[in-house]
Order: C-alpha cells, then structure tokens, then sequence
C-alpha cells in the first residue's frame, strides 16, 4: 500500500517511522510519504489560505497548491488512488471504513485545517479518483493531520503482514459489532481484585461463552446502539 499525505506540517508525519508502522515500512509492506502544501505555492510568502468570499471568520486553503500537490502525486487523468479528506462534515470513520482503506493499494491524505479546502478541490478530483471525506466524530479540530494519524494506524494495522498474529485482529472491538471483552493476564491477584475464575478453568466453551455475555453486557452499557443495528 502507498499512502500520500499532502499537509502544511510533513514533520508531523516523522513518528510513523516509530510505531508498529515503522516496521510495515522497513519490511516495504506500506509506503508514506510526506507533502509539504507550501512546495506548491510560488509567491514569496508560500501563501496557503485567504479569506473566504461570502465574508465570515477564519481563512479558506487556496485551491491552486492543492491541485498542484495532488497532481504531482496521482499525475494528471483518472486516477485509482483514493482522495481522503478528514473532515467534520465527512462520513463516521468506523472500523468497516478503516478495512476499507486497508484493502485500497493507494490512499492519498489531504490535510486541511478547520476552516476547510476550497469546496472546488474536492468537486475538481471528484471527477478523476474516489473521494471520500471522513470525520473522527462530532468534535473540531484545528487540522486533519491529528485525524490522518489515526486512520493511517487503524487502517495500516488492517494490511496483511503489518501485525504478527492476524488473529489478534479478529476478537477486537468493533470487529464483530460489538465491544471486546475484558482482558486480564498474570497475577491471577492484584490488589485484593481476583481474575474472573471461569479465566482459570481451563474450560475453553466456558470461557468464550463468558466473554461473549461480557462483550454483550458491555456493548449494551455503553454503546446500546450498537445492539439494535
Ligand atoms: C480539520 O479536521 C477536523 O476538524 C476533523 C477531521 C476529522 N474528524 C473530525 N471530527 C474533525
């Protein structure tokens, strides 16, 4: 998998080296490569963002680098590549989206702050690649660099060969529609609190029963609307 991030702030992006995707670069299995949006100005002041026509507070991204960064990543024409943009206005960013993206071969990132992209950037690559804005949920952020961070990880975990066991993958919240149970590893005492003793028995029916009632009582405590889907 290629992943493409255009962003005003590319040093943002350094830390995947680190993380469990550090690994899935070294071994060539995903590939990110940073943008700075200012390479693609050619004023003095590497100018970004104006004031937005209609009047209102904030600046609005100039839709001119954009369209330059993008075309030097996915070259001019139709394109496989997927154009995500986090967005508050875009759909939820839910575990099936993140395994959508996991099986594209081409994610491209475009980093835009609050205030928003020029609406014409995302009408113009509409018309030559799958656009797709996402939102992390009902809150605001200052840019999407904090959002793609998250979907780069939730998404490039999903990529074969990126986490040792697969099967690691399969019990996980969200996986199944419902939340994961809970979790304990040794000592079977710690601070008076026991491990549930079914945990103990060595009795693997009991035991996935009891995680499927734990995984069910959660989900219904905490995330109910889950249960009615
Ligand atoms: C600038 O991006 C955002 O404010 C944003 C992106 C994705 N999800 C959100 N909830 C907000």
């Amino acid at each position: 998998m290629r992943i493409d991030i255009v962003t005003i702030f590319p040093e943002f992006f350094s830390v995947l080296d680190i993380s469990l995707l550090g690994k899935a670069r070294q071994a060539g299995i995903i590939e990110v490569v940073a943008h700075d949006l200012r390479a693609f100005t050619h004023d003095r002041h590497r100018t970004v963002d104006d004031t937005p026509y209609g009047g209102g507070a904030g600046m609005v991204m100039k839709p001119e680098p954009w369209g330059e960064a993008i075309d030097s990543i996915v070259g001019p024409g139709r394109s496989d590549a997927v154009l995500v943009v986090p967005s508050p206005a875009g759909e939820p960013f839910t575990q099936a989206v993140a395994r959508e993206l996991a099986a594209e071969s081409h994610l491209v990132f475009a980093c835009g702050r609050y205030e928003g992209i020029d609406q014409r950037v995302t009408d113009h690559y509409e018309g030559r690649m799958r656009v797709r804005l996402i939102s992390l949920g009902d809150y605001v952020l200052n840019g999407g660099e904090v959002a793609v961070m998250a979907m780069i990880e939730a998404a490039g975990r999903l990529v074969p060969g990126v986490v040792g066991n697969p099967e690691s993958l399969v019990e996980e919240s969200h996986e199944d529609g419902l939340l994961e149970y809970p979790s304990y590893t040794k000592p079977s005492v710690w601070r008076d609190l026991e491990v549930p003793p079914v945990l103990l028995s060595g009795n693997h029916g009991a035991v996935a029963e009891w995680r499927r009632e734990q995984q069910i009582e959660r989900t219904r405590r905490v995330r109910p609307e889950l249960l009615s889907d």
